[in-house]
């Protein structure tokens, strides 16, 4: 059944999904991969259509199946589709571009962190409401980390106590990440490092186990596995 976004909602999410998957091994690009007989794209999506907050879907596919990728969503949710770019923030901004100006709020979200649950939109999104320009989902690091030379000798042991792994959705006021994407000169490896870049802050709240990213052939196996338990 498709899903019905709320017209009141005061969300647009923009999903990145053009990415080859190079480190997940050959195959068709990484968000139209199966788990559990299903794309990426298509658990990603159903799970941002689920926030009862999101009125607006804008999916960034790979050129060559914008159209293949407008069929495969039709059942799932009302989205737009857009061709994304060489890099992910350029599918960022492409899909950025037809968000519309009366939204307030916008949540960025890999399609490859596939099983975000739609609790974690909502957290993100109530974060930006109560007046964050911008907003990130994070867990604690659980390794020590050393800083290492290229040699491969151990430089030193880096206080995990400060250090986050970050995830997505990331939140912002659609204004703030207009003006970070119009300023990047260089590239981000996430949304939030833009908006850092213009001096405003960025606030973290609790991210999921269940935002894991698919990077990795063992991330497909772990997320096979979280299915079971969502
Ligand atoms: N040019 C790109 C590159 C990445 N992405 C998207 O950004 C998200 C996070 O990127 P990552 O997990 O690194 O995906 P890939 O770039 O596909 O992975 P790899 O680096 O292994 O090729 C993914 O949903 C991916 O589809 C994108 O929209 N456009
Ligand atoms: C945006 C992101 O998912 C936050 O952790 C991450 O930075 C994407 O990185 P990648 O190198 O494109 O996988």
């Amino acid at each position: 059944m498709t899903a019905q976004l709320n017209a009141r909602g005061d969300v647009a999410v923009v999903v990145p999904a053009a990415g080859a998957g190079v480190r997940l091994g050959p195959g068709a690009p990484k968000a139209l991969r199966l788990l559990d007989g299903e794309p990426l794209l298509v658990h990603a999506v159903r799970r941002a259509a689920a926030a009862p907050s999101v009125r607006v879907i804008v999916v960034a596919a790979p050129a060559a199946e914008v159209e293949s990728v407008r069929v495969l969503l039709a059942p799932i949710a009302p989205v737009t589709v857009v061709a994304g770019g060489a890099e992910r923030q350029d599918s960022v901004a492409a899909a950025l571009d037809v968000v519309p100006d009366d939204v307030g709020i916008v949540l960025v979200h890999d399609a490859a962190r596939c099983l975000a649950p739609a609790d974690l939109f909502e957290s993100v999104a109530a974060a930006v409401r109560d007046g964050a320009d911008a907003v990130i989902p994070a867990l604690p690091v659980v390794d020590t980390i050393k800083q290492v030379a290229t040699d491969g000798t151990v430089l030193g042991t880096v206080d995990r106590s400060v250090l986050r792994a970050v995830q997505t959705p990331q939140g912002f006021r659609l204004p703030v990440l207009r003006a970070a994407h119009a300023a990047a000169a260089d590239l981000h490896t996430d949304d939030a490092g833009a908006v850092e870049k213009l001096g405003r802050p960025v606030v973290c709240v609790p991210g999921s186990d269940f935002a894991l990213k698919i990077t990795r052939p063992l991330d497909l196996a772990l997320a096979t596995h979280l299915l079971t338990l969502a």
